[in-house]
């Protein structure tokens, strides 16, 4: 893997060239498991599938791949050393699981590439396919999402929560994830400029050497969740050596080319945008309200717009499904089309 700052500065975008100029991000992955009926009312969330049903994680990485992503995101969203602590398991067993979820992402693209390999599709000499290369990004969900009660949607953590707070309750955890195997780290659903900066400096003072993406979540695509500004939040990711892209995932579709355009005037890093259903999630009953999102065909009729906004990696966040990540894929692909023509068929 890359390391120092020529190789991470030139990471993304090499990438990006491998892919064709755009690259394709997974989709949600918690709420995927819930369709596949798992039970996430549980303060690991997601995370608890990694204990109790590894083969499922595998499976919904795996139908992402046959999608048509070149980025999965690990199942380390909400995977805490204290929140598996909590339910009892050790420290050494906790981190074992964090690095499981590494694994379990590798396993599936091996899986996905060998099947290609039978399938005969174009594989380079290196044994990587030329026209889908594939990345594991092993996800660091915010403080918020570990205290398991949708502050990650508020990023209001009241003022014990402090810098020095944050980094610590994170930093074991990043250099576990940072030594797994997964390609790069992805800071997402970021709520906040405390934990950005937190972020940051943990990268920096650990030596981290793969490269990350930072993403915020906003709900009035002006600011970051917690009224923070997103270009003083995205000033931070683009201050940041390790940070090889910027952008806005688990927020509403109707907010995302705003915060593009703010994204933009900071950073020339390529700017990745995963934006969720549209739809409301009830942190009590763990449950989203349903119908009030977009549907599949709108969500990716978006996305002509946004690429000519300038964001360069796309995919989907909560209650998105293979299915968008499959139309996404199809109208990134079909690169003749001028963008007021990106229509799609489902
Ligand atoms: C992005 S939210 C839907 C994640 C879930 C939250 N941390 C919870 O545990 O309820
Ligand atoms: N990668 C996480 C983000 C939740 S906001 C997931 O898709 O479950
Ligand atoms: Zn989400």
């Amino acid at each position: 893997m890359v390391s120092g700052s020529n190789g991470t500065t030139s990471f993304m975008t090499d990438f990006l060239q491998k892919c064709g100029g755009y690259s394709v991000v997974d989709g949600g992955f918690a709420t995927e498991l819930e369709r596949h009926g798992a039970d996430l009312n549980d303060p690991l969330w997601s995370a608890k599938c990694l204990v109790s049903s590894p083969h499922l994680v595998r499976k919904v990485h795996l139908d992402y791949l046959d999608a048509g992503a070149n980025i999965i995101i690990t199942a380390s969203y909400q995977a805490t050393i204290q929140g598996f602590e909590a339910k009892g398991f050790s420290t050494e067993e906790a981190e074992a699981l964090l690095r499981r979820s590494v694994e379990i992402a590798c396993e599936a693209r091996e899986i996905y590439y060998d099947r290609c390999m039978k399938d005969s599709c174009d594989f380079t000499g290196s044994g990587r396919i030329s026209s889908h290369p594939v990345l594991v990004a092993a996800s660091v969900g915010s403080y918020g999402a570990y205290l398991a009660d949708g502050s990650e949607y508020s990023g209001d953590y009241g003022d014990a929560v402090s810098l020095e707070t944050l980094k610590e309750f994170h930093r074991r955890r990043v250099l576990i994830l940072a030594n797994s195997g997964a390609d790069l780290i992805a800071f997402e659903t970021i709520p906040n400029k405390l934990e950005a900066k937190a972020y940051a400096e943990l990268l920096e003072e650990e030596g981290i050497t793969i490269p990350a993406w930072f993403s915020f979540n906003s709900k009035d695509g002006i600011n970051v969740v917690s009224g923070d500004s997103i270009l003083e939040c995205a000033s931070i990711a683009d201050s940041c050596e390790q940070v090889v892209a910027v952008g806005i995932n688990c927020t509403a579709p109707r907010f995302i080319h705003g915060l593009i355009l703010s994204v933009r005037k900071v950073t020339s890093k390529p700017v990745i945008i995963y934006p969720n259903s549209g739809e409301t999630y009830n942190a009590e009953l763990k449950k989203w309200v349903e119908s009030t999102g977009v549907r599949d065909e709108d969500f990716v009729s978006y996305i002509g717009k946004w690429r000519d906004a300038g964001a360069s990696l796309f995919g989907g966040c909560c209650r998105t499904t293979p299915n968008t990540i499959k139309a996404i894929s199809r109208v990134l692909s079909n690169k003749s089309l001028p963008s007021a023509n990106l229509n799609i068929q489902m």
